[in-house]
C-alpha cells in the first residue's frame, strides 16, 4: 500500500480558525504540515473494490459530503483537513447502506472526530429521539467525548445528554436526546427501566473497544483475566454485552462502530461478532504507538527511590503537564498526600473517588490549574489533553493473571499489560506532538516486564542515569525539542 504524507496536520487554535459566520464554511487557514508515517490496512466488509483508491480516502472535508452545519463546526474547532484515520474511516462510515466498523488507529490520531461526525450525520433533526449511542469506559472519557459532540454540533439542533453516575436527577422522566454519550454501567441501567429508549437507534459506538469486549476468559484465552477490582467496567461490560446488545432494536439496522488504538488478537474475534459484516481498519503490529513519543526507563534502588526520583524531576514534571500512573489507588493517593506535605503541588484521580470530585481533578488538570496529576488506569485510555507533555510510568501495567494448576485459586500481578502500557503513554504526544514517557523499573523482575514491553511494542526504551539530574534534564528537553 502506498505511504501517504498528506494525511496527518496539526490543529490550530481554535479562535484563529475561520470563524463560522455567513456563506460556505471555510477551511481553517493553513496548518503545519507532519508527515504521517503510519501504514493501515483497510478490509472492505464487500470484499469489493480496491480499498486504496482515492474512492475510499478523503483528503478534504467537503469531499464527503457531510452537511453544512457540521462543516461549520468541524472549521470552528480549527480542523483544516482529515486526519489519516479520518481520510480512511470516513467514507466507509458515511456511505449507504451503513456499513459496521472496526477502526484501530494510534492514539491521538483523531478517532474521535471520524466517530462523533458519523453519529451526527445519522441524526434525523426533525425527530425528537434517541438515534445515537456512545459508550466510553470512564466517565472523564465519557465527558470528553461529550466536548466533542457539542463543539462539532454547534451548529446543528443536536441534543445531548449523559448517561453518566450521578448525571441524571432520580426522577428523570424518559431521555429524548439524540445522542447519549455514558459509561456502560449506568446506560445499560437507563435502558433497563426504560428512561432510555432504544427504539429509533442508528449507531452505536463503542470507544475503546477492544477493553470493553475483552471478554477474558473466553475461547484460548482461559487464562488471561484482568481483576475487575482494577477495572470495574471490565465487569460491568462482561455481564452486560449480551444483554446490552438483545436491548438494541431488531427491526432495523444500527451502525455498529469499534474504535481502539490497540486490538489485541484474543479480542479480535469477538469483536467481528459483536460487529458483524464490518469494514475494517488495522494498525501494523509494529506500529502501535506513534513515533513522536520518546520512551525512557530510569532503574530505581527500590520503591523508596522510585518515590525520591519522582520528586527530583518534579520540575521537569512541570514544564508542561504530566501524568504519574500507578497500579494502586492507594499507591496514588499515598505518593500524591507525600509530595503535597513536602511542599509539591499535585492532584491525585482515582475510581474510589466520587463523581463531582473526579470531575473536579480532571477539569482543573485540563485547564492547566493543575500540572501534575497522579493517577490509575482509570485515565489511562482515551484522555486528550495537549499540553500533556510527559508520562510517568511509576509501576508499570500489569495484568492479573489467574493461578494455574490443579487448585489453582487467586493469581498474580506478573505479566505486562501490553495494551495499557501503549494507552498509557499515548495520553502524550497528541496529534503530532512530541513526548515523552520514562518506566520506573526496580528490580530484575520489574526490568524483564520492561523488556517484554520493548520486544511487544518494537519501540527502543531508552536508559537514563538517575543518578546525574542535568543528563535528566537535557535528555529530556532534547526528546521534546
Ligand atoms: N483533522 C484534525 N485536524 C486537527 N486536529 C485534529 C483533527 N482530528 C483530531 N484532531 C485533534 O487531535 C487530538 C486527538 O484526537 P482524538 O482524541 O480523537 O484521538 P484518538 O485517536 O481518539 O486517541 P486515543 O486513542 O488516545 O483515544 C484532539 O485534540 C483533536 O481535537
Amino acid at each position: 500500500m502506498e505511504k501517504d504524507a498528506d494525511g496527518f496536520y496539526t490543529p490550530i487554535a481554535p479562535d484563529a480558525a475561520s470563524a463560522a459566520g455567513d456563506g460556505p464554511p471555510q477551511p481553517a487557514p493553513n496548518s503545519e504540515l507532519i508527515k504521517s508515517t503510519f501504514e493501515v490496512t483497510v478490509t472492505l466488509a464487500d470484499q469489493q473494490g480496491d480499498p486504496n483508491s482515492p474512492l475510499y480516502s478523503a483528503k478534504t472535508f467537503e469531499e464527503l459530503g457531510l452537511h453544512q452545519d457540521l462543516l461549520r463546526g468541524i472549521y470552528d474547532m480549527g480542523f483544516s483537513k482529515p486526519s489519516k484515520i479520518q481520510e480512511r474511516a470516513l467514507p466507509l462510515l458515511l456511505a449507504n447502506p451503513p456499513t459496521n466498523m472496526i477502526g484501530q488507529s494510534q492514539s491521538g490520531t483523531g478517532k474521535t472526530a471520524a466517530f462523533v461526525l458519523t453519529m451526527l450525520s445519522r441524526i434525523d433533526f426533525t425527530k425528537n429521539t434517541t438515534q445515537a449511542l456512545c459508550l466510553a469506559p470512564s466517565r472523564e472519557l465519557a465527558r470528553q467525548i461529550m466536548s466533542v459532540v457539542v463543539a462539532m454540533g454547534k451548529f446543528t439542533a443536536v441534543q445531548t445528554e449523559y448517561a453518566i453516575k450521578d448525571n441524571l436527577a432520580r426522577d428523570s422522566g424518559p431521555i429524548t436526546a439524540h445522542i447519549i454519550v455514558g459509561t456502560p454501567g449506568t446506560m445499560t441501567d437507563l435502558m433497563r427501566k426504560r428512561i432510555i429508549n432504544v427504539a429509533d437507534i442508528k449507531v452505536f459506538v463503542l470507544d475503546e473497544a477492544d477493553n470493553m469486549l475483552d471478554q477474558d476468559g473466553l475461547g484460548d484465552q482461559t487464562l488471561r483475566v484482568k481483576k475487575y477490582e482494577h477495572q470495574p467496567y471490565l465487569f460491568w461490560f462482561k455481564m452486560l454485552t449480551p444483554s446490552f446488545q438483545s436491548m438494541l432494536p431488531r427491526d432495523h439496522p444500527v451502525q455498529i462502530l469499534l474504535f481502539s488504538a490497540t486490538f489485541p488478537d484474543h479480542v479480535r474475534s469477538f469483536a467481528s461478532k459483536f460487529a458483524p459484516g464490518s469494514n475494517k481498519i488495522e494498525l501494523q503490529k509494529e506500529e502501535l504507538s506513534v513515533s513522536g513519543i520518546r520512551q525512557f526507563y530510569m532503574d530505581c534502588r527500590n520503591e523508596e527511590h522510585k518515590y525520591d526520583i519522582l520528586v527530583r524531576l518534579y520540575a521537569l514534571l512541570t514544564i508542561g503537564q504530566s501524568i504519574i500512573f500507578c497500579q494502586y489507588k492507594h499507591t496514588a493517593d499515598r505518593i500524591s498526600a507525600r509530595m503535597t506535605a513536602e511542599g509539591h503541588k499535585v492532584a491525585s484521580l482515582h475510581g474510589a473517588k466520587d463523581p463531582a470530585e473526579r470531575d473536579a481533578i480532571i477539569d482543573n488538570f485540563r485547564d492547566g490549574r493543575e500540572k501534575v496529576l497522579i493517577t490509575t488506569n482509570v485515565i489511562s485510555r482515551g484522555i486528550d489533553i495537549l499540553q500533556v507533555n510527559m508520562v510517568v510510568n511509576y509501576d508499570l501495567p500489569l495484568m492479573y493473571e489467574r493461578n494455574t494448576g490443579s487448585g489453582g485459586e487467586g493469581g498474580h500481578f506478573d505479566k505486562p499489560d501490553i495494551e495499557t502500557y501503549i494507552h498509557r503513554i499515548g495520553r502524550t504526544g497528541r496529534f503530532g506532538r512530541r513526548g515523552i514517557s520514562i518506566n520506573f523499573v526496580h528490580d530484575k523482575k520489574t526490568w524483564l516486564q520492561m523488556e517484554q514491553i520493548e520486544k511487544a511494542t518494537g519501540r527502543k526504551i531508552m536508559r537514563i542515569e538517575t543518578n546525574d539530574v542535568d543528563e535528566m534534564e537535557e535528555k529530556m528537553k532534547e526528546a521534546l525539542k
